[in-house]
C-alpha cells in the first residue's frame, strides 16, 4: 500500500472489515450518548431520499430515539421527504420511511425555493445558473429545510457522510455535508450495505444503484458515472487493497482537491493547504 492510500485510510477513519451488529450498535450508542450530552436536544432530523445512506442513518437515529425515550427523555426521530418537484424514485422514498419507522415524518418541497433563488442570481448576475451548480443549491435548500426543522424543535441534524463519499468530497459544501453528527463516518459504501441487510431493510434499499439526484437534465445520474469509478473501487480503496493505478490516481487527485470540503474555513493560520511545505 502506497503512503498517500494509508494516509487517507487513517484520516478517514476506514477499517477492512465490520461486524454489522457491532457497528450498528457502536453509531446508535454513540447518537444515544452525544445527544445526552446537550442540555435541551429532543432528537434528530433527516432528510429521506430513498438511497441507501439516508436509510440506514434515518434507521439508526430513529432506533437511537426510541433507546432514549426509554431511559425518560421525549426525544424524538423526525423523517423529512424534501422532494424538488416530482421525485422520480418516489417508491424507494415511500419504501425508505416503512423501514425507517420515524416518529414523525413531514414532507417539504423545495422547489419553488430552489427556482426562486436560481433566478434572482440570473437576474442578477445576467448568467444563468448551470444545471450543475443549481443541483448544489438543491442540497443547499435541503440543509435549510432540516436546520429550520431542527432550529424549531430542539434537534440535532444527522448527516449521511461516510468515507466512500469524503474521500472524493463528493457532497455539497455546506449542503448534504453540513450537518451536527455523522453516524456513517469512516464507513465504505458496501459496509453500509451490509448493516442494511443486517437490519432488515428491504434489498433495494441496499442494492439501488447510488445517485446524487441534482441534474434536471439527467436526474437519475449515478453517482459512478460522475466520478469515473465505481463503488467497489473505492471501498476496495478504502479496505487497503491493491487497486487500478488510474483509480488510485483519480481517488487521490479528488481527495487532495477537495480537502478544503474536510476543513473548517481556512483562515491566515492555517498551513495545511500548503502541500508538503506544511509547518507543524
Ligand atoms: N480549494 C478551495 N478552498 C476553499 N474553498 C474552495 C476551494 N475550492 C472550491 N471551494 C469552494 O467550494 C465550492 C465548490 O464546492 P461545492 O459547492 O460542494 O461544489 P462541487 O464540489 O463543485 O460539486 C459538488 C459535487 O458533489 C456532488 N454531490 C453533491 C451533493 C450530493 C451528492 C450525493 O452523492 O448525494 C453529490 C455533485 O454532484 C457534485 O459533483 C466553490 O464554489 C468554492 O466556494
Ligand atoms: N429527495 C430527497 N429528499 C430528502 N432528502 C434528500 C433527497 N435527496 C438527498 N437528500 C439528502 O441528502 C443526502 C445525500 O444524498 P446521497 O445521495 O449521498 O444519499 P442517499 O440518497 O441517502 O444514498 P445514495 O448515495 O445511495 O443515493 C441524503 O442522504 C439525504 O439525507
Ligand atoms: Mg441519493
Amino acid at each position: 500500500m502506497s503512503t498517500e492510500q494509508e494516509h487517507i485510510i487513517s484520516a478517514l477513519g476506514s477499517v477492512p472489515t465490520i461486524d454489522p451488529a457491532t457497528e450498528i450498535e457502536r453509531r446508535v450508542a454513540f447518537l444515544v450518548a452525544y445527544a445526552r450530552s446537550v442540555p435541551g436536544v429532543r432528537g434528530f432530523v433527516l432528510g429521506i431520499s430513498g438511497g441507501q445512506d439516508s436509510s440506514l442513518a434515518g434507521r439508526i437515529g430513529q432506533l437511537a430515539a426510541e433507546r432514549l425515550r426509554a431511559e425518560g427523555s421525549d426525544a424524538r426521530f423526525v423523517a423529512v421527504r424534501l422532494p424538488y418537484r416530482e421525485q422520480h424514485d418516489e417508491d424507494d422514498a415511500r419504501l425508505a420511511l416503512e423501514f425507517i419507522a420515524p416518529d414523525e415524518s413531514m414532507t417539504v418541497a423545495i422547489g419553488a425555493a430552489v427556482d426562486e433563488i436560481t433566478d434572482a442570481v440570473s437576474a442578477g448576475s445576467g448568467e444563468r445558473v448551470t444545471d450543475f451548480t443549481k443541483g448544489n443549491v438543491k442540497a443547499r435548500m435541503r440543509m435549510v429545510a432540516q436546520y429550520t426543522v431542527a432550529g424549531d424543535r430542539g434537534l440535532l441534524v444527522i448527516g449521511t457522510d461516510h468515507a466512500a463519499e469524503a474521500v472524493t468530497g463528493f457532497y455539497t459544501k455546506h449542503g448534504d455535508g453540513a450537518a451536527d453528527v455523522l453516524p456513517l463516518s469512516g464507513l465504505t459504501k458496501g459496509q453500509g450495505a451490509a448493516m442494511l441487510a443486517h437490519l432488515g431493510a428491504p434489498d433495494r434499499l441496499w442494492t439501488k444503484i447510488p445517485t446524487a439526484d441534482l441534474l434536471d437534465d439527467d436526474p437519475g445520474q449515478s453517482d459512478e458515472q460522475s466520478l469515473g469509478v465505481s463503488y467497489t473501487e473505492i471501498d476496495a480503496y478504502l479496505q487497503g487493497n491493491a487497486v487500478d493505478s488510474a483509480v488510485a490516481e483519480n481517488l487521490e487527485r479528488r481527495y487532495t482537491a477537495t480537502e478544503h470540503k474536510r476543513r473548517m474555513p481556512v483562515t491566515p493560520d492555517d498551513t495545511w493547504w500548503m502541500g508538503e511545505k506544511e509547518v507543524r
